[in-house]
């Protein structure tokens, strides 16, 4: 009793605070509030850890708490790219260890100036990004540009520099360090090539660095490596996460601990899950694109708001636990014939450090051969920290059991902020 009073008094103590919607949310209760992405949300009462009470125009409803964020006022924000902690991670060997023992990664960077080392002789190149220099090298060794600047903006390219010269690359390549937003070059370039790619694809957002390179630098005609993008979904089973993180609360060591269970979801399922490594067996479908970039016509303000749809046959029976992303990337050739090169972190391919995200749904769906699974994916970019994103998926699964029966879900995840 004494903790309930505790409890009350605390909530009453609860300071109003403002959010603001990262998805859409349609009410389906009556005692819900719908609310539109970048709506400005009064919190009265974090009821649950999934559920809050609040007020929009006046109006007041439950609104699922994965769905809004606190609300910063922009001028507050210092560091909305984070580039010190951002920088400061690419200036010690650690990530630059996990890349480069990525072989299927680091092969096909290879592999694409192999192929194409013939239409490099005499062209001017820009490796972006270049970190440890790996690019710029294998250009260096592999083909005979006339010249390549390496650009890299962390305290790495002090050690860039002396691997350039160690291997004796220095006459082709120059290093410059610097963002490369703020760095001016000898001139522009023939070929921008770049490894930018984040988690579900444009986590980090250093895609941003890469177009606005790409508008001030690359020459009318030149080409971007990757040349395009595309975001893969699948519905999958994740019985070992669901059992690990869900099922274990049920009674460890015989005791009922199952009133955690929501706790758990919410702590473990509310962000995704990066590093997931799934099996194929794991997919339910056949994977499908959701999002198709083209690196040469993408603009800076098309990052924003992103919107794919997908509509899967669920292939074999099982339980739905949620979604699996991952990307590849296509290298298109600099002469017209040439073959177009792939690089694939699906778990059909050989696994690379970023492996598979898994979004996990609140509660698993049990899904027969045959069954749709149809809807859209949203990825709504954080106006105010810059290198994250919501990710937001709205499903509608129709049965071929019963062709009455039709399910809806929706869920938002943020990444991180
Ligand atoms: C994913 S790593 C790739 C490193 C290297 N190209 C490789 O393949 O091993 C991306 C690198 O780009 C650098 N970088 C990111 N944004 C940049 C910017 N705006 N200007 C210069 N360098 C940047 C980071 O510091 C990091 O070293």
């Amino acid at each position: 009793v004494i903790m309930e009073e505790v409890d009350e008094d605390l909530k009453k103590c609860q300071p109003v605070e403002d959010f603001v919607g990262v998805a859409d949310f349609c009410a389906t209760e009556d005692n819900q509030l719908s609310f539109t992405t970048g709506d400005r949300l009064r919190v009265h009462d974090r009821t649950s850890p999934e559920w809050w009470w609040a007020e929009l125009y006046g109006l007041f409803g439950y609104v699922p708490s994965s769905y809004v964020r606190p609300c910063i006022d922009e001028e507050d924000v210092d560091d909305a790219w984070q580039d010190e902690e951002y920088f400061g991670s690419y200036g010690s060997l650690k990530l630059h260890l996990e890349m480069l023992s990525d072989k299927p990664r680091t092969e096909t960077y290879r592999e694409v100036v192999l192929s194409n080392r013939h239409c490099l002789e005499g062209r001017v190149v820009m490796d972006l990004g270049c970190g440890t220099g790996i690019i710029s090298l294998f250009c260096a060794r592999l083909a005979e540009p006339a010249a390549v600047y390496a650009v890299e903006a962390s305290p790495m390219a002090d050690q860039t520099r002396e691997l350039v010269t160690r291997n004796g690359c220095q006459s082709v390549v120059s290093v410059f360090k610097g963002r490369v937003e703020e760095l001016a070059l000898p001139g522009k370039v023939d070929v921008l090539v770049s490894e930018w790619m984040g988690n579900c694809l444009l986590f980090e957002f250093m895609v941003e660095s890469v177009l606005l390179a790409r508008d001030r630098w690359l020459k009318e005609g030149g080409m971007m490596w990757p040349s395009s993008a595309a975001l893969s979904l699948v519905p999958c089973q994740a019985e070992e996460e669901y059992r690990r993180k869900i099922v274990f609360w049920e009674k460890p060591y015989g005791l009922d601990f199952s009133c955690l269970k929501s706790l758990a979801q919410k702590e473990f399922f509310s962000k995704p899950k990066f590093s997931h490594e799934m099996k194929p067996e794991d997919c339910l479908s056949a994977p499908c694109d959701v999002l198709t970039l083209d690196m040469h016509s993408l603009q800076i303000p098309d990052l924003e708001k992103l919107k794919g749809e997908f509509c899967f046959r669920v292939e074999k029976s099982g339980t739905f636990h949620g979604f699996a992303a991952w990307f590849s990337v296509q290298f298109q050739s600099l002469d017209e014939v040439g073959p177009t090169l792939e690089l694939n972190t699906g778990p059909h391919h050989p696994l690379t450090h970023w492996k598979q995200t898994l979004l996990m749904l609140d509660s698993p769906v049990f899904l027969h051969q045959g069954d749709s699974l149809s809807g859209m994916i949203l990825l709504h970019r954080n106006p105010v920290w810059r290198r994250h994103m919501t990710l937001s998926l709205h499903w509608t699964i129709r049965s071929t059991q019963d062709s009455e029966a039709c399910k809806t879900g929706q869920k938002s995840f943020p990444m991180w902020r």
